[in-house]
């Protein structure tokens, strides 16, 4: 592996791709793992158990998050990080049993204001080739908040909304999001350390992790049979917290289709759309 440079700089790893990441992802979401010695490569968004940062630990700010020598770096101290959304864009089958090499860098950064305040959106490209081949091309967009910025509250007393036919739901316990966390080498403390998410980020609750999110619309178009989709674009929308449940919901159209993912109370969380380049 490279070492992780500062912005603009591209970060490289390269690893074999083993089954284990994918079967404990199989076993985290009780969702069937495809055949890793000969079958069509892993599902979409996969990838993101793979070629996975291992920052040293001296080099974690207060959040958990590195702070130096890392891709992205925070503009600045004192900043919350969310994972805003992104897209995936599956240009060929990743697969196990092969070596693989991601290359990131940032490709902007963009200054917005918000409803709940300033907003620095960082758009982060990986690009992850196997056999000389660009197989998985991905924007993922960081937004830092100033610890200042408004924080959303948790709706109280709103009635269920039970899961229908076909909803993918997932119980989001605290278990759930550690091992969530662990699997994607990601210590960043809103999700796992309810003080430090209640006390200094000011949050109601542990934060459901925005790849979660992601992947639990991919999984819900998976289980749909909405297949053979290889293009994502999702946002996360509002905050999820762990008290709140997690149902997943993907609905094949004419052009795409259409997922999101709600709380059980019906609060959407997350938006996506899934496409096929040809279609
Ligand atoms: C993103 C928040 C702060 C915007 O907050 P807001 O409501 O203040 O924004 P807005 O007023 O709706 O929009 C302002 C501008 O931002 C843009 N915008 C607005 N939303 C997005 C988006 N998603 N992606 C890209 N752009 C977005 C929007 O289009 C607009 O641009 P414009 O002025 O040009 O029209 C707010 O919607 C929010 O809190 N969303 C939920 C975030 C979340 O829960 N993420 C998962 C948990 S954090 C996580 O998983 C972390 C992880 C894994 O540990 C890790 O660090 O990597």
């Amino acid at each position: 592996m490279s070492h992780p440079g500062p912005s603009g700089e591209v970060v490289q790893r390269t690893e074999l791709l083993l089954p284990g990441p994918a079967k404990a992802l199989g076993a985290l979401l009780d969702v069937p793992v495809p055949d890793l010695d000969r079958g069509e490569g892993l599902p979409l968004l996969w990838h993101w158990f793979y070629l996975l940062d291992h920052p040293a630990q001296a080099d974690l700010g207060p959040d958990g998050h590195p702070v130096r020598h890392c891709v992205p770096a925070p503009p600045g101290p004192d900043r919350r990080r969310m994972w805003a959304g992104g897209q995936v864009r599956a240009r060929g089958a990743l697969r196990c049993g092969e070596r693989a090499t991601r290359r990131t860098r940032v490709r902007s950064v963009q200054e917005k204001q918000g409803r709940s305040g300033p907003l620095t959106f960082v758009a982060v490209e990986h690009l992850i080739e196997q056999g000389g081949h660009v197989v998985v091309e991905e924007r993922q967009d960081i937004v830092y908040r100033p610890a200042s910025s408004a924080n959303p509250t948790a709706p109280e007393g709103a009635p269920i909304v039970p899961a229908a036919d076909g909803d993918w739901a997932l119980d989001v316990s605290p278990t759930l999001l550690f091992r969530f966390s662990a699997l994607t080498y990601n210590a960043h403390r809103i999700h796992y350390d309810r003080d430090y998410a209640r006390d200094v980020e000011g949050y109601p609750g542990l934060l459901t992790h925005g790849p979660l999110q992601a992947l639990a619309m991919a999984e819900a178009a998976r289980a749909a049979g909405c297949g053979g989709d290889q293009v994502l674009d999702y946002r996360l929308v509002s905050p999820l917290f762990d008290h709140q449940g997690l149902i997943a919901r993907a609905e094949e159209g004419s052009g795409e289709t259409a997922t999101a993912v709600r709380d059980i109370h019906g609060r959407r969380t997350a938006t996506g759309t899934l496409r096929s380049e040809g279609r």
